[in-house]
């Protein structure tokens, strides 16, 4: 509470103007609308191919041809992926790796927040599934690709979508599915940790192995979009005025993405937890170095890869 009240009051950084990429390819998961869609708007107007993968066909139609007729340098594509199915996530990385494009950018933006319980196709609470398995699938699929892709001096570069609800997260091992007592914040809390543990032992992977890729976690603030629509209604009411005034904007919350995923600040820069343009203290926890080794391998496990 005292982190998102602090966060409220806290006016958004100024992302800087940053340089054209052009021939830069990025991918953004739940690039459709909210600050998914502002981060690849953001990307395909210094020049990247971005690639907006969504679950929805209609606002993935309309987002690129938006990004398309504000007249972007770049290239902007949608392509259908249902981040509750593993089965989808693997066909798209299979299919992206098949056009032989290179991957210098990964954004795992997409999620959902305070659902009531519900189970993904694979059985996984939808939280846990959506917001994290699903990313730490598809970064892991890619990642021979964003390897090939990055150079000493330009890294190929990974930016998790976190929150700071992580402070309040906590890792139930045993019941990662929170069968046993299910609360919708304990499960949105937990994956957001997640997502930071998985970004810092995946930092140390990609450091010892001397690859030329980066690993980030954001945490973009309090943003107004549709991530609140499940609030229940008299909590819609009052957040409605409160977001007007205190809210970012998704442009804004966004710029923290868009500073981790192309700002030349951050060049050869990862194991980072970032807010407001600046390298932030998570929580204590995800430093656990014994929990990010028991989550990734316990995370192997569920999504049916091979534990390195
Ligand atoms: N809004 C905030 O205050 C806030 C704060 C901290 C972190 N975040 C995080 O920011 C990210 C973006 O959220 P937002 O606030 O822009 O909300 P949003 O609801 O506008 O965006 C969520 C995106 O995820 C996509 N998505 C949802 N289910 C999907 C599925 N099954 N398959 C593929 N894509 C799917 C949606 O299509 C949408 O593009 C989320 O990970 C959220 O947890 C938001």
């Amino acid at each position: 509470v005292k982190v998102l009240l602090y966060q409220m009051f806290n006016k958004s950084f100024t992302l800087p103007v940053l340089p054209k990429q052009k021939g830069r390819v990025a991918i953004v998961t739940g690039g459709t609308r909210g600050m998914g869609y502002e981060t690849a708007r953001h990307l395909a107007n210094l020049g990247m191919h971005v690639v907006l993968v969504g679950n929805e066909k209609e606002e993935g139609a309309a987002a690129v041809k938006r990004i398309r007729e504000e007249g972007a340098e770049g290239k902007a594509e949608f392509v259908f992926v249902d981040l509750t199915s593993m089965k989808s996530v693997r066909q798209f990385a299979q299919q992206f790796k098949e056009r032989g494009l290179p991957l210098h950018i990964l954004v795992n933006n997409a999620g959902t927040m305070l659902v009531p319980e519900r189970q993904t196709e694979d059985g996984f609470e939808l939280h846990l599934g959506l917001n994290y398995l699903s990313h730490f699938l598809l970064t892991n699929l890619l990642l021979d690709v964003l390897k090939r892709s990055g150079r000493p001096g330009s890294c190929a570069r990974i930016v998790n979508m976190s929150s700071a609800t992580h402070y309040a997260g906590v890792v139930h091992m045993k019941d990662l599915n929170r069968r046993s007592c299910y609360s919708s914040h304990g499960a949105y809390s937990q994956s957001k940790l997640a997502l930071v543990l998985f970004t810092y032992h995946l930092q140390e992977q990609l450091t010892a192995g001397g690859y030329s890729v980066t690993a980030n976690a954001v945490d973009p603030g309090m943003v107004d979009t549709a991530l609140y629509d499940n609030l229940w209604s008299l909590a819609q009411m009052l957040k409605k005025p409160v977001a007007k005034v205190l809210f970012r904007t998704p442009a804004e919350g966004a710029s923290i993405a868009i500073y981790a995923a192309a700002a030349p600040d951050m060049e050869g820069v990862g194991g980072c937890y970032l807010y407001n343009g600046q390298k932030r203290q998570s929580s204590e926890l995800s430093y656990d170095s014994e929990l990010q080794a028991d989550m990734w391998k316990k995370s192997c496990q569920l999504v049916g890869l091979q534990h390195a």
